[in-house]
């Protein structure tokens, strides 16, 4: 193979790149990236890796959780606090469930690129490019919306680096208190008109708590009940981007792409000879690839040896998106093939890109019952070929949207439009995604159990 560099990618064939008029304007952006400071710092990225090492073993869970795309102009601290929230909520259920630690990764402080299905969109006889993501070009459906402007990815850059400054307070300031978040989840399942169903877990976490401060656990003799630990991730989608904040960490001499703590490899451009994965095999991040109903063993084989040749547990997330109708018949082959050959993987399950659909009224939708289905099949297979199922990677956000159809509050497709605000894909709302950790604290707590 030959030898890796962060622009080495730029030789290969490339796939969900915008086409920028202004090439210096290009250079420039990337020079100014190239001389900012990194966002995150390359131990933080190997600590993550750490956590993800254990969860291979099976002694720990993956939540990984955030919007589909972040937006430029939605941007403000109550939303960020309501999806850090939700996430923290979840974690508590299912750490409980589980009896293991739950690593926190958001889909938060750099999720900006979108990959899309078509490359134009047409709006009542009007073409014009696709959406793809505000790092790139507008929203809006005008003509100067959808070019691409390069300066985007100066302000994702900044953007980023508020969002994560945010975080890391919400995290280590008090927001995180254990018996805080606990008490959310009571508030949530007091409201909630499927209550008796969550209701025994969310006791027992209260009994459980009450036990430990008897036992003098509280906050001042463990400041960890206090604070949390929460990474990043995004999907390297814009390479110019992505190259611009790699950096060689000073403590290893290895290159880190230093814009999340995480970055992972999106379906549409994992195709093993283009420059998504040239770049990716170089960089030293722990790395998601998702995987749709279309992979085969052979070809997962081969993506590993290039992302992971030596192996390492915790570098490889293998994030299944495959449709809850797929999900069982295309999984279990990949599994045995991972496990004959020894391959040290995280397997978790985006429940969400395999059961899009389109609402009469033309809006994307997910419906809840199909995205529990996949979830449930995902922990069924992984059971029964005695292989263990790591994480979860959900679109959601802990704001009150009806964009997703079903659960406890019944949205049905008429809601739909109420309060639809994705910049992409439909994502679960709060209620929605903590209904989710309740309904699938069993099957976490049966999978372990099965285990171990
Ligand atoms: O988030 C994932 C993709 O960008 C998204 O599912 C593509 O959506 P599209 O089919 O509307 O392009
Ligand atoms: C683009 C995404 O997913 P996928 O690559 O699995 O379609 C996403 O996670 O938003
Ligand atoms: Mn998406």
């Amino acid at each position: 193979m030959t030898s890796w560099k962060a622009n080495s990618w730029r030789s290969k064939s490339i796939q969900q790149q915008p086409n920028y008029k202004d090439s210096e304007q290009v250079n420039w952006v990337e020079g100014q990236l190239r001389s900012f400071p990194p966002l995150v710092f390359a131990e933080e990225a190997r600590r993550l890796q750490q956590h993800l090492a254990d969860v291979c073993q099976g002694q720990g869970f993956l939540l990984q959780g955030g919007d589909c795309a972040e937006s430029f102009t939605d941007f403000n601290a109550p939303k960020i606090r309501d999806t850090f929230k939700v996430m923290l909520q979840m974690a508590v259920v299912l750490t409980f469930a589980g009896s293991c630690p739950v690593t926190k990764v958001a889909r938060m402080a750099g999720q900006y690129a979108k990959p899309r299905s078509s490359d134009m969109e047409t709006i009542d006889g009007v073409t014009l490019p696709s959406y793809r993501g505000d790092i790139i070009n507008g929203i809006d459906f005008t003509p100067e919306a959808r070019e691409p402007q390069p300066e985007r990815m100066l302000t994702a850059y900044n953007q980023s680096a508020a969002t994560l400054n945010l975080l890391r307070a919400f995290a280590q300031g008090g927001l995180a208190d254990l018996h805080k978040v606990h008490k959310w989840n009571m508030s949530f399942v007091a409201a909630n008109p499927l209550k008796d169903k969550y209701r025994q877990v969310a006791e027992q976490i209260s009994e459980t708590l009450h036990f430990m401060e008897v036992l003098g656990i509280n906050a001042q003799s463990h400041p960890t009940i206090h604070e949390t630990e929460l990474f990043t991730s995004h999907e390297a989608l814009l390479l110019p981007y992505e190259e611009a904040l790699t950096r060689i960490d000073t403590l290893t001499g290895l290159p880190y792409d230093c814009s999340a703590h995480m970055l992972w490899i999106g379906e549409r451009t994992r195709q093993l000879d283009h420059a998504h994965i040239e770049f990716f095999r170089g960089i030293h991040n722990p790395v998601g690839v998702k995987i749709g109903p279309t992979m085969e063993p052979d070809e997962l084989m081969k993506l590993l040896d290039v992302l992971n040749p030596g192996n390492v547990p915790g570098r490889i997330t293998l994030i299944t998106r495959m449709g809850a109708d797929a999900l069982g018949e295309r999984l279990p082959a990949l599994i045995r093939r991972v496990q004959r050959e020894g391959r040290q993987v995280v397997w978790s399950s985006d429940p969400m890109h395999g059961n899009t659909v389109k609402a009469e009224n033309g809006l994307k939708t997910r419906n809840f019952d199909a995205i529990i289905r996949e979830l449930k099949q995902f922990f069924a297979v992984h059971q029964a070929e005695n292989s263990y199922a790591g994480g979860i990677h959900l679109e959601m956000t802990g704001q009150d949207v009806t964009e997703c159809t079903g659960g406890a509050y019944q949205i049905s497709e008429s809601d739909l439009a109420k309060r639809y605000k994705t910049q992409c894909d439909p994502r679960l709302n709060g209620d929605q995604v903590l209904e989710l950790a309740f309904l699938i604290a069993d099957t976490l707590r049966d999978a372990r159990n099965g285990r171990v």
